[in-house]
């Protein structure tokens, strides 16, 4: 629900004969600008209108027949349910309640129901549920708000935790009873109406780019973290994959940009770890940002860049960073010159994990330090013939005048820690699962610490990188200032239900110290079970990626709307000359979106990013997990379980990059992360 606006001329308001609330219509904007899409519109007396979807015209019309209003009797804010669903549901559940007298809800008094704000209808509902999935199935039935608070109790949740779920929906205390017929006062009560849409120009972006109705559609968690007023030291934002994060971040960043319109400068900082989550980040903040001045007070960098011109400017020259190949065949060739009993991947794991986050300089220290994240131990000849292949390769690099990203981050941080004051009044970080314990200091010493110094948005379900820093153990502590998003609004319930499984059974090391987990992740909608196909070799295997892409494209996906994810580069140039002699497009992941054709790439470059549909390829044994990036068991174990962790992340966020529909295949035998679930 969002947007109030006042009507103007040339927008056309339709009743739907068949509409269940009359009140609900559709509004269709005349002229050069109508793209077939409608805005689902309630309308209260006067002249004010809530725009409660953006749609096709048949499934717009399908909103308006099935869906009603109300007006919640606790909050006073405006609700709406599935009318026709309703009745359905109702019939099954009566028969479903015949059969047993067990109640899931029968400690709740209805006086306390009432008080959650569950409404005459509802109870009758709920007075009929015998188990949780009953309730599950009523999730994108009932008002939003309704179901929260009873999923809330149902969870094991105390009755005051449940009224929490319920006041978070509400802007303000009501004093006095509320009118359920007064619709004006409802709509300005609901919290997540931000923008006031009276102005034509805003009105056709919206209906030009429904997709971007995140920058209006807020949930009332989003909201209260995006829009508070001051947090009094970092805050920590975590959530399962499409749970609005990056959203929260941007609208957090225009919330502070505004306070500085008339200053010059750039007091604000929005940080990740990719170029490419960078651009798209930059992207989404104009299509937020309308005002130039506003928009211009933010800065949007990846770390790296950022260390890298703070190296440049201080040292004058342009510092020459080494690529990741050329750095493993350094590698490997000190280890075979030192005789090292470790691969070259262990080698260079034990400089970027132990040796260069402590800023180890000597041998002595490193013989006495910690290892922390390493499982196997190391003896203190074992320690000699790392360092001396360390010497080699850090020699080298000295030589040629070469560094590595986290070297320059720790320049960068020096450099940093001694201006006064701070470059960055704020500095908010997307993705900071990934980031490397040297772009923690980055982080650290480009804002003072204070209100509102460091707003970090994070899954660490989604560890592609695996540092596994904890932001305390750096100065950074956001404790009572963590909050998790639950509502995933990119994928459905199906490819969720799909996807969490492929997580294993290993419990998860949170950002914030404690275990995490994704319990209570959902999606409002539903769709189609993720395709999990089987073929017999690679050749069939495309000659099937071929058939689906077609098959998405019959069913009116535009070619651009879909991704193709692979572990590997080899199989997606495979794919691509498959894709291309069917005539069907394809480009990088990276490419602009203007390019025609669908967007083909690693499960690595498909972090950030979002496709209507998905195809993982290639998810076969030999293939997913990568041999190659794995550290063999024996040569650590603990290691090597947290190499196969990160490559079960890998396959999650290839696969929750879909909004509607997730296929998967494979050639031969199957990977194991297909096995569970
Ligand atoms: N309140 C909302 N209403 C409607 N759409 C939303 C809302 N919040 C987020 N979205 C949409 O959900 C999708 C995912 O949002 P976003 O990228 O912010 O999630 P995320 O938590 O950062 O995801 P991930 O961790 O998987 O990268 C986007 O298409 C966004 O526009």
């Amino acid at each position: 629900m969002v947007a109030s606006f006042t009507a103007r001329d040339n927008w056309i308001l339709v009743r739907v004969p068949q509409a269940r609330d009359r009140r609900i219509r559709l509004l269709h904007l005349a002229g050069p600008m109508d793209r077939g899409t409608y805005g689902v519109v309630l309308s209260s007396a006067g002249d004010l209108y809530l725009l409660l979807a953006i749609l096709p015209h048949r499934e717009a019309v399908r909103f308006a027949v099935t869906m009603r209003a109300s007006v919640n009797l606790v909050t006073g804010v405006l609700e709406l349910r599935h009318d026709t669903g309703l009745e359905h549901y109702r019939t099954a559940l009566h028969r479903e309640a015949e059969a047993t007298s067990a109640r899931l809800f029968e400690h709740v008094t209805d006086a306390q129901l009432i008080e959650l704000g569950i409404d005459q209808e509802i109870r009758e509902l709920v007075r009929l549920l015998v188990t949780r999935d009953h309730l599950l199935a009523l999730q994108n039935l009932i008002p939003q708000m309704q179901f929260e608070a009873l999923l809330a109790l149902a969870s094991g949740a105390s009755y005051p935790r449940a009224h929490a779920e319920v006041r978070s929906y509400a802007a303000e205390q009501i004093a006095g009873p509320v009118d359920p017929a007064d619709l004006a006062t409802a709509m300005r009560r609901t919290p997540s109406n931000v923008v006031l849409v009276d102005d034509a120009d805003d009105w056709r972006e919206i209906l030009a780019h429904p997709i971007d109705a995140w920058r209006i559609f807020l949930h009332p968690d989003q909201r209260a973290l995006a829009y508070r007023d001051g947090f009094t030291g970092p805050a920590l934002v975590t959530g399962g994959p499409g749970t609005g994060k990056t959203v929260t971040l941007l609208h957090r960043a225009h919330h502070l940009a505004k306070r500085y319109a008339d200053e010059p400068g750039t007091p604000i900082l929005i940080a990740t770890f990719s170029r490419n989550l960078a651009g798209a980040l930059r992207s989404q903040l104009r299509l937020l940002i309308r005002d130039d001045d506003v928009y211009d007070r933010v800065r949007v960098s990846t770390l790296d860049s950022l260390a890298y011109e703070i190296v440049k400017r201080v040292r004058g020259y342009e510092p020459a960073v080494i690529d990741d190949r050329t750095l493993r065949s350094r590698w490997a060739a000190a280890a075979k010159a030192v005789h090292a009993p470790f691969t070259a991947r262990f080698l260079q794991e034990e400089w970027l994990r132990v040796i260069l986050p402590q800023e180890i300089r000597s041998l002595a220290r490193y013989l006495g330090c910690d290892r922390p994240g390493r499982g196997r131990p190391l003896s203190a000849g074992q320690r000699h013939i790392v360092w001396e292949a360390v010497k080699r390769v850090t020699a080298e690099l000295t030589d040629r005048g070469e560094w590595v990203h986290p070297q320059l981050c720790r320049i960068a941080a020096e450099e940093l820690a001694h201006m006064e004051p701070a470059p960055y009044r704020h500095v908010l970080v997307d993705e900071v699962q990934d980031l490397h314990p040297a772009h923690w200091r980055l982080l650290r010493t480009a804002v003072a610490p204070g209100p509102d110094d460091l707003f970090l948005v994070g899954d660490p379900h989604q560890r592609i990188y695996d540092y596994r820093v904890s932001p305390g153990s750096l100065g950074i502590n956001v404790r009572g200032r963590s909050r998790k998003l639950k509502i995933s609004y990119r994928t459905t319930q199906q490819i969720l239900a799909w996807a969490v499984p492929r997580l294993g059974e290993h419990a998860t090391a949170g950002l914030d110290g404690a275990a995490d987990d994704l319990a209570g992740l959902h999606s409002p909608t539903n769709g189609r079970r993720p395709m999990v196909r089987s073929f017999t070799d690679q050749e069939q295997e495309l000659t099937g990626l071929v058939e689906q892409i077609r098959s998405w494209e019959a069913e009116g996906v535009e070619l651009a709307a879909i991704g193709v994810a692979s572990r590997s580069h080899e199989l997606i140039r495979t794919a691509q000359r498959a894709l291309h002699a069917a005539a069907i497009g394809s480009v990088d992941l990276e490419s602009d979106v203007s390019a025609d054709g669908l967007r083909i790439g690693t499960m690595h470059g498909m972090k950030g990013r979002e496709f209507r549909c998905v195809a993982v390829i290639g998810v076969r044994a030999g293939l997913v997990p990568l041999p190659g990036a794995i550290t063999p068991h024996d040569e650590d174990p603990m290691v090597h379980e947290r190499d196969v962790q990160r490559e079960r992340c890998l396959l999650f966020v290839a696969g929750t990059r879909a909004r509607d529909s997730l296929y998967i295949s494979y050639s031969g035998t199957p990977s194991v992360f297909l096995e569970e679930g």
